[in-house]
Parts: C-alpha cells; sequence; structure tokens
C-alpha cells in the first residue's frame, strides 16, 4: 500500500474527506517519500535529517567534499563536472575608438577588450548589424555601449534606442549607461527609460530631448509605434537598435514582438528615412544568427560567438534525492516490484543546501519554478538555521513575480551589499540583474531548457571566483533522465529559439497596427512583413479594417485603417500579462505585500485563507472584488488553508465532424489531433482548514467566489468509443484512464518540445464532480491567451502519444494511481487524485492503432483511386 493508499484508508475510517493536503500533495507528487516536516522545535525539519550545524567559511570546492561527507553522504552526488577556467583573450581597444572613449572606459576600471567585444565593436562602426551569442557575464554590454557611445559623441544628433524585455533590466542598464556618461562628460548625452513607470510629466522631456531612450517591446508597440510622430527626433536620427536578451523573444510573444520590431523598421525607414544597425545579445542557443535575422527579418546579420572573457571554474553537481521505501526507512527496497521506493522531497535537500551555502558564507541564489516553492523553501530552509544559526534567518529571502516593484528593488541592492546572503527566486532573477557576485546557485528541479539552466547557473562567479551550482532532481521523467545522462546538459546548445513570425492571426493584429501608424502598401511593405502580406492585406479588407478603394488593385494602393478600434494597438496584448491584480494589503501596517494576477489570486487569497509571504504567515480577513483587495493580518497559525476547486475547458471552434487536420506529408507521425482556441474556467467552491504538523484535514469551508475564465489554446484527440469499451471490460474507469493517459503526455511533452511540464495543463478529471466529461486527450496551454504551445503538441501528437505509452508501460511502479515518473504530475489540478495507470495504457495503445487503421485506409483508399 503506498502512502497515498494509507492516507486514503485513514481518512475513511475517520471519516474525513477525500483530498490531498499540499503537503501530502508534494510527498506524493514529488516523491517525498513520507518526509514530513515536523518543525514544532525546530530541532528536526526531516525524520532523517539533521542539519549541519558549522559556520566556518568555506570555498565553492571545499564545499563539495564537505557536502560528501555530510549532507550528501547517501550517495546524492550522482554527477560531479569541473568547467575549467578560462583565460580570457585580450585585444587593446581598437585605434578608431576615441580618445575620450578610451578614457571613459578606463575610469570605469576598462582597459582592454575581450577579442570578441572588438569584433563586435568594429562590424557596428563599419554599419554591419550583428548578433552576439556569448556566455552569460562575457561582457556583452559593452559589444553595444562602446559603439553606441563612440557614434554619439561623435555627431551631437545621432540616437539609439535600447530594447530590453524587463522593466528591472531596463533599470540595470540606465545605471551603467549613466556611469559611462559620466566618464564620458558629456552633458547633452541625455539618456530616459520609457516604459510604463515613466511618470506623464517626464515623458515629454525625455521624447524631445533623450538621445538614448530605454525601452520594451510593449512600449513600442502601445505607445512609441501609434504616436511615432511625437518621436520624431529620435526616429528621425536613429543609428542603432539594440536588443538584448533576444533568447527571450520565442513562442507567442517573440511572435508579437518580431512584428513589432517590422513596424518599427517600416517606420524608420519610410517617415523618417533612418535605416539603423541592429545590435543583438541572445543567450547561446543552436541557431542565434537564424533566430535574430527571424525577428527583424533581416537579410544579413554577423554572428559573433567566439567568446574571449575569462570565466573562473565551475563546479556543476547532479544531486538526486535518496531513495527509500514508503515505510520512510532508508532502506530502499532491491525488488522494485514488491517494494514501493520512492525518492526523497527534492524540496528538503535544496532547503538544507541553501542553509549549508548560506551558513558556510556562499552567496546563493536557489532558484525554484514556482513562487510557492520559493515560499516553501525559504520558510524551510528558515526552520534548519533557526537551529545552526540563528542569527542567519533574516539573512535571506524570497524574490519572485507578484512583489511589488519598491520590495524588489531593495531586494536586488540588499544582495548586492551582502545584507543579504541568500534568496530563493524565480525565473525572474535569471536574466542579467546585476546583484553582486554569488558565489553558488541551486536549481530544484529542470527549468524547462538547458539554456534556461545555463542562464541561471550563470549568476554566479561572474566576478572571476570559482562557483558552484547544483542541481537538484524532482522524480519526474526529465529531470532523472538527466541524472541519468548528465552529459547531456554539457554538451552543445541543443535547444532552437523558435519565432514564428508568419502566424496568419498576429499578423493581422499588427498589420492593422501598422495601416493605422502609415497606410499599408503592398509593393512597399512586403520586405518587412513578407510573403502573408498579401494574404492578410486581403483578409483584413474583408473584414472592413482596410479601406481605399474596394475595387481597386491591392497592389498599387495605399490601404488605410478604417477598422472599428481608435487605438488597435490597445486591443491587442503582445504577452500573456494580465493587467488585472489583486493587492494583498496587511492591514495592521497598510503596507502592500503582493499583487497577485487574477488568475492566481482565488489560489491564494478568499475570506480565511492562509497566506505565506517571505516565510511569515497571515491570516486575510476579507477578499473585497470590487476594490479587488485581501485584507489580511500577521497570524502565527498551526494549520494552513488550500482551496477546492475545478477546471473546465471548452474548445471554441474544431471541425469535429471532420477532426484530420494534421494530415500534411512532414517528417513527424500522423496524428488527428487538432489545436484550437479554448476556454479555460476555473470554478472554487470551497477550502480545506489542515493541521500543519499533521496534515489532516480539520475543517471544511464553503466559498462564493466568481468563476475564473482565459482564452487559451489546447491541443486534443478524440478517444473512440470502442476504446471506452475496452476499458471498462477491464472493470476500469474510463475517467481515470483518460485522466492519467492526459498526464503522461505532460510528462513526455518537454522532451519534445521547449517548455516546461507547468506550461502544459491536461483536463484533469474532478472526483467531487461527476458531470460526463468529454471523451478526449487533451493538453492545453496554461499562458492565458496561449504562447503558441498547444500548436508544438499538435504537430507532435503522433510521438506524444507513443513516448507515453512507453513511460508508462515501462514504468516499474507497482500503485494503481502510478508514480511522478508516469502519470503523475506536479501540475495536476486534482492533486493526482482519479488516476489509473493501466487504463491509460489501454487509451494510449488503442489511439496510436485506432490512428495507424485510419492513416493506412486513407493511403489504400489514395491508392486505389490512383491519387498517390
Ligand atoms: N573587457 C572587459 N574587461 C574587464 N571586465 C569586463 C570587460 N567587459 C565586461 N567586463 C565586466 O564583466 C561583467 C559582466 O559584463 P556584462 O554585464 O556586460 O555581461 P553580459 O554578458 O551582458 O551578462 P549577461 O549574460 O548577464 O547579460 C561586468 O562587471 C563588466 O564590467
Amino acid at each position: 500500500m503506498n502512502l497515498y493508499q494509507k492516507q486514503k484508508k485513514q481518512r475513511q475510517r475517520t471519516n474525513m474527506p477525500l483530498e490531498i493536503s499540499f503537503e501530502e500533495l508534494i510527498s506524493i507528487k514529488q516523491q517525498t517519500g513520507g518526509s514530513k516536516c515536523c518543525n514544532t522545535k525546530g530541532v528536526k525539519i526531516n525524520a532523517h535529517r539533521v542539519g549541519c550545524l558549522g559556520t566556518e567559511a568555506l570555498e565553492p570546492v571545499e564545499m563539495i567534499e564537505h557536502l560528501k561527507g555530510g549532507l550528501g553522504k547517501q550517495g546524492q552526488i550522482v554527477h560531479v563536472k569541473k568547467l575549467k577556467a578560462k583565460e580570457g583573450v585580450y585585444v587593446e581597444i581598437p585605434e578608431n575608438i576615441s580618445k575620450e572613449v578610451k578614457e571613459a572606459l578606463e575610469q570605469i576600471g576598462i582597459t582592454r577588450l575581450y577579442n570578441h567585444q572588438a569584433e563586435a565593436i568594429q562590424l557596428v562602426l563599419s554599419g554591419k548589424s550583428v548578433v552576439v551569442a556569448t556566455s552569460t557575464s562575457s561582457g556583452k554590454s559593452l559589444c553595444y555601449n562602446v559603439p553606441v557611445v563612440e557614434t554619439l559623441s561623435e555627431s551631437s544628433l545621432a540616437c539609439a534606442l535600447y530594447v530590453f524585455p524587463t522593466k528591472a533590466l531596463s533599470q540595470d542598464q540606465l545605471r551603467t549607461l549613466l556611469k559611462l556618461k559620466e566618464a564620458l562628460n558629456i552633458p547633452d548625452l541625455n539618456i530616459g527609460i520609457y516604459d510604463g513607470d515613466t511618470p506623464k510629466e517626464d515623458r515629454a522631456w525625455i521624447r524631445d530631448n533623450a538621445r538614448i531612450i530605454i525601452t520594451n517591446p510593449d512600449m513600442l508597440h502601445a505607445s512609441i509605434l501609434p504616436h511615432h510622430s511625437q518621436f520624431q527626433h529620435i526616429l528621425s536620427n536613429l543609428r542603432y537598435i539594440v536588443i538584448d536578451e533576444a533568447h527571450i523573444y520565442k513562442g507567442a510573444f517573440g511572435c508579437h514582438t518580431s512584428l513589432v520590431l517590422r513596424r518599427l523598421r517600416r517606420i524608420c525607414s519610410t517617415v523618417y528615412g533612418s535605416s539603423p544597425t541592429f545590435i543583438f545579445c541572445t543567450a547561446t542557443s543552436a541557431n542565434p544568427r537564424e533566430h535574430t535575422m527571424e525577428l527583424i527579418n533581416l537579410d544579413s546579420l554577423e554572428l559573433i560567438q567566439k567568446d574571449g572573457s575569462p570565466c573562473s571554474p565551475k563546479y556543476f553537481l547532479l544531486w538526486n534525492p535518496p531513495l527509500r521505501s514508503v515505510d520512510g526507512s532508508m532502506n530502499p527496497g532491491k525488488d522494485e516490484k514488491t517494494v514501493l521506493n520512492r525518492r526523497t522531497s527534492p524540496i528538503m535537500e535544496v532547503s538544507y543546501l541553501f542553509a549549508e551555502m548560506v551558513q558556510h558564507g556562499l552567496k546563493c541564489i536557489a532558484f525554484c519554478k514556482t513562487r510557492k516553492l520559493c515560499e516553501l523553501v525559504l520558510s524551510y530552509t528558515r526552520d534548519v538555521l533557526k537551529e545552526a544559526s540563528k542569527h542567519l534567518v533574516d539573512a535571506i529571502a524570497v524574490y519572485r513575480a507578484g512583489y511589488i516593484a519598491e520590495d524588489r528593488r531593495k531586494i536586488e541592492s540588499d544582495l548586492f551589499d551582502g545584507k543579504l546572503r541568500g534568496v530563493a527566486a524565480t525565473s525572474a532573477l535569471e536574466l542579467g540583474i546585476d546583484v553582486g557576485h554569488i558565489d553558488a546557485t541551486l536549481h530544484l528541479g529542470f527549468p524547462g531548457t538547458v539554456a534556461s539552466l545555463w542562464q541561471q547557473a550563470g549568476r554566479s562567479g561572474r566576478r572571476a571566483k570559482p562557483s558552484l551550482a547544483i542541481y537538484v532532481a524532482f522524480e519526474g521523467p526529465l529531470d532523472q533522465y538527466f541524472m541519468k545522462f548528465p552529459n547531456k546538459l554539457f554538451g552543445q546548445p541543443i535547444e532552437h529559439c523558435q519565432v514564428d513570425s508568419h502566424n496568419p492571426k498576429v499578423l493581422e493584429q499588427h498589420l492593422t497596427c501598422a495601416a493605422k501608424e502609415l497606410p499599408l502598401c503592398l509593393q512597399y511593405d512586403e520586405k518587412y512583413f513578407s510573403f502573408g502580406l498579401q494574404q492578410a492585406m486581403t483578409a483584413l479588407r474583408n473584414l472592413g479594417h482596410l479601406g481605399n478603394n474596394p475595387t481597386g488593385d491591392l497592389s498599387k494602393n495605399m490601404w488605410s485603417y478604417i477598422g472599428p478600434e481608435k487605438n488597435p494597438s490597445h486591443g491587442i496584448s503582445l504577452r500573456a500579462i494580465e493587467n488585472e491584480k489583486y493587492i494583498v494589503l496587511d492591514k495592521s501596517t497598510n503596507k502592500v505585500l503582493e499583487e497577485i494576477e487574477e488568475s492566481r489570486a482565488f489560489f491564494q487569497v478568499y475570506e480565511g485563507a492562509v497566506y505565506m509571504n517571505q516565510g511569515i504567515t497571515y491570516l486575510v480577513d476579507e477578499l473585497q472584488l470590487s476594490t479587488k483587495t485581501a485584507l489580511c493580518h500577521k497570524a502565527d497559525l498551526k494549520y494552513y488553508t488550500k482551496t477546492r476547486d475545478y477546471t473546465d475547458i471548452h474548445v471554441v471552434g474544431g471541425d469535429l465532424a471532420y477532426p484530420l487536420v494534421n494530415d500534411f506529408e512532414s517528417e513527424h507521425v500522423k496524428s488527428m489531433a487538432h489545436a484550437n482556441n479554448c476556454k479555460v474556467t476555473t470554478s472554487w467552491f470551497g477550502f480545506y482548514k489542515i493541521w500543519k504538523a499533521s496534515n489532516q484535514i480539520f475543517d471544511s469551508v464553503g466559498l462564493s467566489l466568481p468563476s475564473y475564465s482565459y482564452d487559451s489554446q489546447a491541443a486534443w484527440i478524440r478517444v473512440p468509443e470502442s476504446t471506452k469499451k475496452a476499458v471498462e471490460a477491464q472493470d476500469l474507469v474510463f475517467r481515470y484512464g483518460s485522466h492519467a493517459a492526459s498526464h503522461a503526455l505532460v510528462n513526455v511533452a518537454p522532451l519534445y518540445i521547449t517548455c516546461n511540464a507547468s506550461d502544459l495543463g491536461a483536463e484533469c478529471a474532478n472526483p467531487h464532480d461527476k458531470r460526463a466529461i468529454p471523451q478526449r486527450i487533451l493538453l492545453y496551454d496554461r499562458h492565458p491567451g496561449g504562447i503558441g504551445l498547444a500548436w508544438q503538441v499538435q504537430a507532435l501528437f503522433g510521438e506524444l502519444l507513443i513516448a507515453a505509452l512507453e513511460l508508462v508501460s515501462t514504468c516499474t511502479c507497482v500503485a494503481p494511481t502510478g508514480c511522478p515518473n508516469c502519470v503523475q504530475t506536479l501540475t495536476c489540478d486534482e492533486y493526482n487524485e482519479v488516476l489509473n495507470k493501466e487504463a491509460a495504457i489501454i487509451i494510449l495503445k488503442s489511439i496510436i492503432e485506432a490512428e495507424k487503421c485510419y492513416f493506412e485506409q486513407r493511403n489504400n483508399l489514395h491508392e486505389n483511386s490512383g491519387q498517390v
């Protein structure tokens, strides 16, 4: 009997509602194998562990030995990779750089350049557009800052536009540029940030006077381009467009940004006669040149990737939590068929490691995939520190989205100044914000891409000192794959950055904006928007959004926007950024603790909710829906809460009569899967109160909250009626099987497409809801608006079905509900209830067989009718 079954039985005896608590969820879904928190007195956080009490300073390499003899002595360290130090390849600052700029560089400590910097600078100064794809902290900023200040100090009119994906990076860059400007002593070299946070009263001045404007794609789209005449000064003198962190522009956000950049190029050239040089900087990937050329539709671009920056040694450890049998003993059974072995909680492993780093003087970032995991890691690490080094309890914090900008700036500067020794962070800290020297990074689970793992690990060792990165695995198939094949992490970059700028829907959206900015003309504008232009313009004309002479020749006329919106760009969001947010207010101090996106709010705050922020517990007294405010107060509570909810996915459109949509010739396994728009609706109907110490539910409270819906996209396939019958013939319940089969697809998807398992949701059967659910396997994009994953899933559906079947049928776990290696997922909306592995195997086999038969029959039909 596994842990879940034991708990289920126990509940049945005590008449408790059948539900899995969050702690249990973690113990089951993430395979803690019974490691429970018993932080009653902070003596031991885990029944099998006592944290290290030492506080002597250790270097990263000493830390490895320390871990081998202590925390990691159960064999957790499955691989150690030493990435050797590399000498920098320096060159003198090129002759053609002015004396003033050279002196300014010297003043900020730059006396020589790395060879890739010199190469980039020379190419840019000769008018060539470039993409610099070198490692993290390799001095990419100088590749654009030097040619920009050189040109801008030579010509008092020349201007530059910097585009960063986040406001925090813009602030960081402003600080760097201001230092350079001070050293240069050019008073009229005005630099300004123009983003959503720029005060209204400063905007006109920046528009008229700044020679370097720092902005983001959203601001370009919604403010700068629609009002381009107000930016005449900068646009007509624009010499450079800098696009940093270009690898971020992929998926739906990349597609939108690419069309915004094309709109920008068109306005610069057609209206203001400027033809700026582009400077891209990007993380290493398999296709930096192709990706950035596609972003802006350039014909040529110089690629710089011979990295001349020095790097200090980095030790990369792969850490697999130890196995233990489900009864909690640390002696895992040898016979995997009869004894259920589970790994201890990776969350606890990371918490102990985090405490170790901080205690031994290593400044550390612990990267976690979700905000909740950050809070948990902080809380557990504090518990460990309370025992070992009480004075360090407040030397760690959480850094994540949701915190207001001011609080985040404070955490960044406290980390920089050393007031903080560590943060548990989401990928919000992944991009290049300078937080000073970091000695170690911890990675709780695979972040979704190898590039992202390296980007995170690159946050340490930026100041020429040795550094340490420890990747701690969950038990899911992806993490365990890397634990088995560590070298997959250390080879050439494997991931491609994909951007599909030809998506007709997105193209049409941006063409309405472009036509509003300046009438469109097929003859002149194809070079910006490429081959889909005519079709998209025709569609817009037919919709009545473009007008000129409706009977006239589309190719020669100018077509203006005549659609219903005053400013079409306002209705188009580049990324699924939710504008509607709930604020969480501490009643006693009136301090805003957090801003939570509407889609997540009711999971965290409702009347009676126990809410966590920076490891502190609050009780929510009131949720004001009209003002979107949750009022709470600090409370030392012995319980936590968890919502009861369900999520419905309504597929919009989809040709049900003729399901075949993926019948084109491609290298993929043919499939009848669909991809459609969908509406995802979550309804909350109550919450449980659960004792922290025992994880027992002691109260169930009803909730009346409005449901929340968002539009997204889903990929799905219908399950034949005969399959359902085959499942039922084995005395199994179909919905248990379809739920489990969908999970298996979610688990294998990250091996095939660039995404995290948490980016995809499955249609999860709810234990309390007995409504009939559609007979289908459905995966949906969990990002409101969708980031294009459903289309990728649809194209690969055939492969995913086969991989999912292999995963489930080769997993040796014995429980009918499967395990996180096969049919359980961390992101299940229903906490991995209502699952059946055996039924999943029948369903997957049957769909694969049905698809094979269908395509064979089609082929035969075509052959017989002479079509092939
Ligand atoms: N030629 C150089 N000589 C000495 N130090 C340099 C040189 N070029 C850059 N640096 C230093 O290297 C550090 C990293 O530079 P920078 O932030 O530009 O790197 P990056 O590649 O943009 O980083 P990220 O990958 O995080 O975006 C900075 O402290 C910078 O001052």
